[in-house]
C-alpha cells in the first residue's frame, strides 16, 4: 500500500521535487527530469537514463559522477515523454553525442526513439539502447523482446563508466551492447504493489504461492509455485539464471560475474541477506566468482514484495566497468576523480525556444477547428468517464495505467484544443497542438501513439481547406500507417491496430461510396466497437501485456477498448455540429 501522498496525479512530480531538494549535491532539476549538479564534463559522451517513476533508486537515483549524466523521469509506471527526454538530453549534452538508455518497454521505445530523431535534427548525436535482461519476459530466441529490470543497472553503468573514460559514442554503445549480451535476471514475487490512490494491488499472490518471473510494474508472473524457503528461492533465481549462459559464456566455472540480488521494494534487507547467503554459496559451488555484488534496492516497484537476481558475466572490459568508482545519489563505490571543468548548461529557457506564432489559418478551417476541439472536448470527458474501468483492464495483463495515462493525455490535449482554437489556429493547427500535449503529458505508449494519430490526421486537415469526408478519412488512414509503422504491431497483436485497421478501412470504403463524413465515421464506429470486443479472444503479442498471454484472454486489449469508446463518442460531435448523418 502506498500510504503517504496527496494528489495521486501529482505524485510523480511532488516525489522528483523531494528528491532533487534532498539531493542538490549530486543533481540538479531541469524540464523533465534531472541532470548532474557538476554538468557533463565538455567532450564527455553524455549517458541520459530513464523511465517511469515507482522505480527508485532507478532512474534519478543514479545520476552522478561515474553512472549516468542525467535522467528523464516519466509518470508512475509510464515513460517520460520525447519532449521530457530532449530537453534532458539537451541539458546533459557535453558536446561528444548523448546515448539515451531505459528498459525495454513499448512507451520507452516509442518516446526516447522520437527524442533522439528529435535531437539529431537539432545537431545533437543522439542514439538509443534498450536493456533486455529479464529472461522470464521472452525464451532466448526472441531475446529483443525482453523487458529491462535490474539489469539495469550493470548495463548503465558499464556504458557510463566507458563514456567516463572519455570513449566516443560509438564505442559506448558498444560497450552498452556487450553488458547487455552478457546481463541476465529473473525475479520472483510475492504480493504485488498498489499504485498511489489506488484501492487494491495490482496483482495478488495467494497465500502461501508466488509468483515466478516477476515484471517491474507490477505485472503479474508468468507462473506460480508454493512459497519455498530462503534457500530454495535462491536455488530458483541461481539455477533459472546458470540455465541459460549468454554467447561467449561455454561454462559458469571459472567465470567471473557481477551479482545483484534485488529487493522490489517491501522485502527487508536481512530477508535479501538470507537468500543471497545461499545464492553465494550455490556461486561458488558453480564456480562463479561473485565480483562487487549488490543485495539491496536498486530497481523497485513502489511497495512490491519480490527479488529478482541479475548476473553480468564479466570479461576483463566488463569488469573494469563494473568495478569504477561511482557516486550518486542512490549508488556509490570507490573514489570518484575530482570533477573536470562541466560543458556549458544547454538546456533552454522554457518557452523561449521558438515563440509561439499560431499559423494563418481561412476561414473555413478555423470553423473545422471548432469541430476539432469540441472532438478533443468529447474524447477527454469519454477518457474520465471510463478511466477507472481501462486502469482495470489494464491491469488484468499490464500495469493498470491505461486509464491514468489515457487522461492526463486527453485533458492536456483538450485544453491545448482550446487554447489554440481561441487563438484563431485552423484545423490542423489545433490537432497538432492536441497532440503534443497528449504525448508530453501523458508519456507511456498511448501518449506516443496518440500524439501519432492526432498529429497525422492534422496533417491531412491542414490549415486551409474545408475539410470534407475524403480529407478526414485520409488523415485516419494515415494515422493508422504511422502507428503501424512506429509501433510495428499488426492486426492480431492485441493492440490499438486491431481496431484502427478496420476502423481506418471502414471510414475509406463507405467515403469511396459517397458517404458523408458523419454516416461514413458512424458505420467505422460500430466496426471499432466490434473490433474491440473481439480483441479479448487474442494473445497479446506487443506491450506490456504480451509475457502474460494467457492471463488476457478474455479480457480485452485496454488501448484498443479505449479507441473504440473514443472514436464512438466523437460521433456524437461530427452529428451536432455538421447536421450530417
Ligand atoms: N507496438 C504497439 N503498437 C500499437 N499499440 C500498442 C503497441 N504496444 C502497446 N500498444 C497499445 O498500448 C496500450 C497500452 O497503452 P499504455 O497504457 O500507455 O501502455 P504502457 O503502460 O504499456 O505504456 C495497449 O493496450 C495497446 O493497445
Ligand atoms: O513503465 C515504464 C515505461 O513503459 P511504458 O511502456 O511507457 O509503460 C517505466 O516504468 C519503465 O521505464
Amino acid at each position: 500500500m502506498t500510504r503517504l501522498f496527496n494528489d495521486p496525479a501529482a505524485f510523480a512530480d511532488e516525489a522528483l521535487a523531494g528528491f532533487v531538494a534532498a539531493h542538490r549535491r549530486w543533481v540538479r532539476p531541469v524540464t523533465g527530469g534531472v541532470v548532474r549538479a557538476g554538468g557533463t564534463p565538455a567532450g564527455q559522451v553524455a549517458v541520459v537514463i530513464g523511465g517511469g517513476s515507482g522505480h527508485y533508486p532507478a532512474f534519478s537515483g543514479l545520476v552522478g559522477a561515474g553512472l549516468a549524466h542525467g535522467a528523464a523521469v516519466g509518470n508512475v509506471f509510464a515513460s517520460p515523454s520525447a519532449q521530457q527526454i530532449r530537453t534532458v538530453a539537451k541539458a546533459a549534452d557535453g558536446g561528444a553525442g548523448v546515448l539515451l538508455m531505459f528498459g525495454n518497454y513499448a512507451g520507452d521505445v516509442l518516446h526516447f526513439g522520437q527524442a533522439a530523431d528529435r535531437l539529431t535534427a537539432e545537431g545533437v548525436r543522439a542514439e538509443t539502447f534498450a536493456v533486455t535482461d529479464d529472461i522470464s519476459s521472452a525464451p532466448a530466441a526472441e531475446h529483443t523482446k525482453r523487458r529491462g529490470i535490474a539489469g539495469d543497472l550493470p548495463v548503465f553503468k558499464a556504458a557510463s563508466a566507458a563514456a567516463e573514460a572519455g570513449l566516443p559514442l560509438d564505442e559506448v554503445i558498444a560497450v552498452a551492447a556487450h553488458a547487455n549480451a552478457r546481463t541476465r535476471s529473473f525475479g520472483i514475487a510475492f504480493s504485488g504493489c498498489t499504485l498511489p490512490g489506488a484501492g487494491q494491488p495490482l496483482f495478488t499472490v495467494p497465500e502461501g504461492r508466488m509468483a515466478v518471473g516477476l515484471g517491474i510494474h507490477g505485472e503479474p508472473g508468468i507462473g506460480e509455485e508454493a512459497l519455498p524457503s530462503a534457500d530454495r528461492a535462491a536455488e530458483l533465481l541461481v539455477a533459472s539464471l546458470l540455465n541459460e549462459l549468454p554467447d561467449g559464456v561455454d561454462a559458469p566455472r571459472g567465470r567471473r560475474a557481477a551479482v545483484i540480488l534485488n529487493g522490489l521494494g517491501s522485502v527487508k534487507y536481512e530477508e535479501l541477506f538470507v537468500v543471497y547467503h545461499r545464492v553465494a554459496q550455490l556461486l561458488e559451488e558453480a564456480g562463479v566468482t561473485a565480483v562487487e555484488p549488490e543485495v539491496g534496492e536498486l530497481v523497485t516497484s513502489f511497495d512490491m514484495a519480490g527479488v529478482s537476481l541479475t548476473l553480468t558475466w564479466l570479461d576483463e572490459r566488463l569488469e573494469t566497468l563494473w568495478t569504477a568508482p561511482a557516486d550518486t545519489p542512490a549508488y556509490r563505490k570507490g573514489a570518484v576523480a575530482a570533477p573536470t571543468e562541466p560543458a556549458a548548461a544547454a538546456e533552454p529557457a522554457e518557452g523561449a525556444e521558438t515563440e509561439d506564432v499560431i499559423p494563418d489559418a481561412t476561414p473555413a478551417s478555423r470553423q473545422a477547428a471548432e469541430t476539432a476541439a469540441a472532438a478533443l472536448r468529447v474524447i477527454a470527458a469519454t477518457v474520465e468517464e471510463h478511466a477507472d474501468a481501462l486502469g482495470r483492464i489494464d491491469a488484468v495483463a499490464g500495469d493498470g495505467d491505461h486509464g491514468i495515462g489515457m487522461l492526463r493525455g486527453a485533458t492536456a490535449a483538450d485544453t491545448a484544443a482550446r487554447t489554440a482554437h481561441e487563438r484563431g489556429a485552423g484545423a490542423g493547427t489545433v490537432l497538432h497542438r492536441a497532440a503534443d500535449a497528449w504525448a508530453d503529458r501523458a508519456g507511456g505508449t498511448s501518449g506516443a501513439l496518440w500524439g501519432t494519430i492526432l498529429h497525422a490526421v492534422g496533417d491531412a486537415l491542414g490549415d486551409t481547406e474545408r475539410p470534407t469526408a475524403a480529407t478526414v478519412s485520409a488523415g485516419v488512414t494515415r494515422a493508422c500507417d504511422e502507428v503501424r509503422r512506429i509501433g510495428g504491431a499488426q492486426v492480431g497483436d492485441k493492440t490499438m491496430v486491431d481496431v484502427l485497421v478496420p476502423f481506418a478501412d471502414t471510414l475509406a470504403v463507405e467515403t469511396a461510396a459517397g458517404a458523408r463524413t458523419a454516416a461514413a465515421w458512424d458505420r467505422a464506429a460500430t466496426a471499432a466497437t466490434t473490433a474491440a470486443a473481439a480483441t479479448a479472444d487474442l494473445l497479446p503479442q506487443m506491450g506490456r501485456a504480451r509475457p502474460h498471454a494467457e492471463k488476457s484472454l478474455g479480457t480485452p486489449d485496454a488501448g484498443a477498448h479505449s479507441l473504440a469508446l473514443i472514436v464512438r463518442a466523437v460521433h456524437g460531435v461530427l452529428t451536432d455540429t455538421t447536421g450530417e448523418n
